[in-house]
């Protein structure tokens, strides 16, 4: 079985790919965007080439560049690089959980194919089972989101024996609602030997208390350090502080949401916060509107989320 350096664990952002203004991949911010995710968020993990990475939007020669890149600038700097190698063809998943283990990322998590679908949990595995196969050595997540895949076979069904099946499995990456399932999956993880990664930034809090090990988002792109200061009230037992920063950060999210939040409006928010410039989104997503970016703005601002000044305990207020 494949033993990573440490369980994958805390904040992983799912990383943007950054684009020029003509579609191209941005690789000469990526640097720069490593001693972000640092310095300022606190961030030490990420998650390559996933929804908010516009994986699937990419040819297979992008995300193997895309994924050397994050390797190479995050050495020495970050603690795991997770690449998502999920596609549609299964060689083509292969192909990429091959490169991962090549360029020395240190792990991989695949999405259900959501063409041509797997009907049932065997099925599934069974794909997995041939992904995972093609890279040993490296840890392998399970990525949930059967919003996005409409692959609906549960979470708590597919864990069940899965390490039989593949021995280099390590977690899961849960970006769906349903805390049913979820409980689920943390319930017959007695030994604690899997990562359970909550992937729903705005009901992270629910995600602890369920037994979330660790969390990948888009929004710790530019509210790692927020979200982190949640987890630190978390870990203190200090649960009415927890609230407080999670009913915050929940403020943000409804404001975008409402005005129709996406992979386009997070390049244009992570552009705002970090000043690094992440692009246009690639077709079929439209960049995100002037209007929306007006707004964001101004949300950030209100809620003190653009100086990083952090909530005085037990303030609700200071960010309102
Ligand atoms: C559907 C979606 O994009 N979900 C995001 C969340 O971080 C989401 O943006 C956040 O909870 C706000 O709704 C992540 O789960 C996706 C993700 O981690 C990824 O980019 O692979």
């Amino acid at each position: 079985m494949a033993s990573p350096k440490k369980k994958l664990q805390g904040l992983v952002a799912a990383t943007i790919t950054p684009m020029t203004e003509n579609g191209e991949i941005n690789f000469s911010v990526i640097g720069q965007y490593v001693d972000y995710l640092v310095k300022e968020q606190g961030v030490k993990n990420i998650f390559v080439n996933g929804t908010t990475g516009e994986g699937l939007s990419l040819s297979i020669s992008e995300r193997r560049r895309v994924a050397e890149e994050w390797v190479t600038q995050g050495r020495n700097k970050l603690d795991q690089v997770v690449i998502h190698v999920g596609a549609l063809s299964l060689k083509e998943s292969q192909e990429l959980a091959q490169h991962a283990a090549e360029i020395g990322a240190d792990g991989i998590a695949v999405i259900a194919p959501f063409f041509l679908k797997p009907w049932n949990k065997d099925v599934l595995i069974n794909f997995l089972q041939e992904v995972a196969a093609t890279a040993p050595a490296l840890p392998f997540y399970y990525y949930h989101i059967p919003a996005l895949t409409g692959v609906k076979i549960r979470a708590e069904e597919l864990l069940d024996g899965i390490q039989d099946k593949i021995p280099t499995f390590q977690g899961l990456k849960f970006s769906d609602t349903d805390l049913l399932d979820f409980g689920q999956c943390v319930d017959q993880n007695h030994q604690r030997q899997f990562a359970l990664l909550f992937g729903v930034d705005e009901q992270l809090l629910s995600g602890l208390v369920m037994g979330a090990t660790g969390a990948v988002g888009s929004t710790y792109n530019y509210l790692g350090k927020k979200t982190n200061q949640m987890l630190e009230a978390f870990e203190r037992k200090d649960f009415s502080l927890a609230l407080n920063y999670q009913f915050c950060i929940q403020r943000f999210i409804n404001f975008v949401v409402k005005l129709g939040f996406g992979v386009s409006q997070t390049k244009a928010i992570m552009t705002i916060v970090s000043g690094i410039p992440m692009g246009p989104p690639r077709l079929p997503l439209q960049r995100a509107t002037r209007e929306f970016t007006d707004h964001a703005e101004a949300k950030l601002k209100s809620l003190n989320f653009l100086s990083f000044a952090g909530l005085k305990d037990g303030h609700l207020e200071a960010c309102g």
